[in-house]
């Protein structure tokens, strides 16, 4: 199945990519899928269904056993390191559940951080409203371990931002939030792809989180099961319940 191959051009497009781990685990299998611009979609599926795989391949962070991954017009495959990387840094911005902040660091300079790792030379202007967007004006001297679990993830999204990547990845960036820092988050980054062009594909487990998106990609044992475009978070959550049956 093909799904997301619109007339958006694609930012991130996946043909036939199949992942195997330890020569067995068939984590993903010929999946095919396509990420347009300015469009924000949920990945879900039952446990083990290959949605961490599916972004890491995505996202240039693990290399596919089969088929291309072309992400802001390069082709993953073909890349050698440090030119991965590159691109990776360039395009590309992450925001995980567990924030992956440096603590010896201020906010200021974790959300400079990759662009100084890149070599770029940092928007400070632009770092400094990202920064305001996300509420934490003002909070830039502070250190992560000063900020509470909202606002250390609201710290991540901005250091995901402040490059202007084209693309957003979230692996459960709500996980581990209570529910209305969550649903902050996910305004902030419904909001970036809706004023910006931004691109988002983000993994979750929420139904009420995959409601944000434009569209929710299903997988099943490594496989595409399926898609919902406009989701509601009952619509979501039937078609789960569904899948593990
Ligand atoms: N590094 C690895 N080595 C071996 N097997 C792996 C590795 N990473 C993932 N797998 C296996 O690949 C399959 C897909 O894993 P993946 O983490 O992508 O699923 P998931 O849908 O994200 O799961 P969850 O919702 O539990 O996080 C699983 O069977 C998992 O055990």
């Amino acid at each position: 199945m093909v799904v997301g191959m619109g007339l958006v051009p694609d930012v991130v497009s996946l043909t036939e990519v199949t992942k195997v781990y330890a020569g067995r685990v068939r984590a993903l299998d010929r999946v095919s899928v396509g990420f347009g611009r300015g469009s924000f979609t949920a990945v879900m599926g039952p446990s083990g269904s290959g949605k961490s795989t599916l972004l890491h391949c995505a996202a240039g962070l693990d290399l596919p056993d089969g088929g291309r991954v072309v992400l802001a017009g390069q082709e993953v495959g073909a890349l050698r390191e440090p030119k991965l990387t590159a691109v990776r840094r360039r395009h590309v911005g992450f925001v995980f559940q567990s924030f992956n902040l440096v603590d010896a660091l201020t906010v200021w300079d974790n959300v400079l951080l990759p662009q100084r790792f890149a070599g770029t030379r940092p928007d400070k202007a632009w770092a400094r409203e990202v920064l305001q967007r996300v509420g934490l004006g003002g909070r830039e001297r502070a250190r992560p371990g000063e900020l509470s679990g909202g606002q250390q993830q609201r710290v991540a999204l901005a250091r995901a931002l402040a490059g202007r990547p084209e693309v957003i990845f979230g692996d459960e960036p709500t996980g581990a939030l209570d529910l209305s820092t969550g649903r902050e988050v996910l305004g902030l980054l419904r909001g970036f792809v809706d004023s910006s062009a931004a691109t988002v594909v983000m993994v979750t487990h929420d139904p009420a989180a995959a409601a944000w998106a434009d569209r929710v990609v299903f997988l099943a044992d490594g496989r595409l099961a399926g898609e919902l475009a406009s989701p509601t978070a009952e619509l979501v959550a039937a078609r789960m319940t569904e899948l593990t049956r």
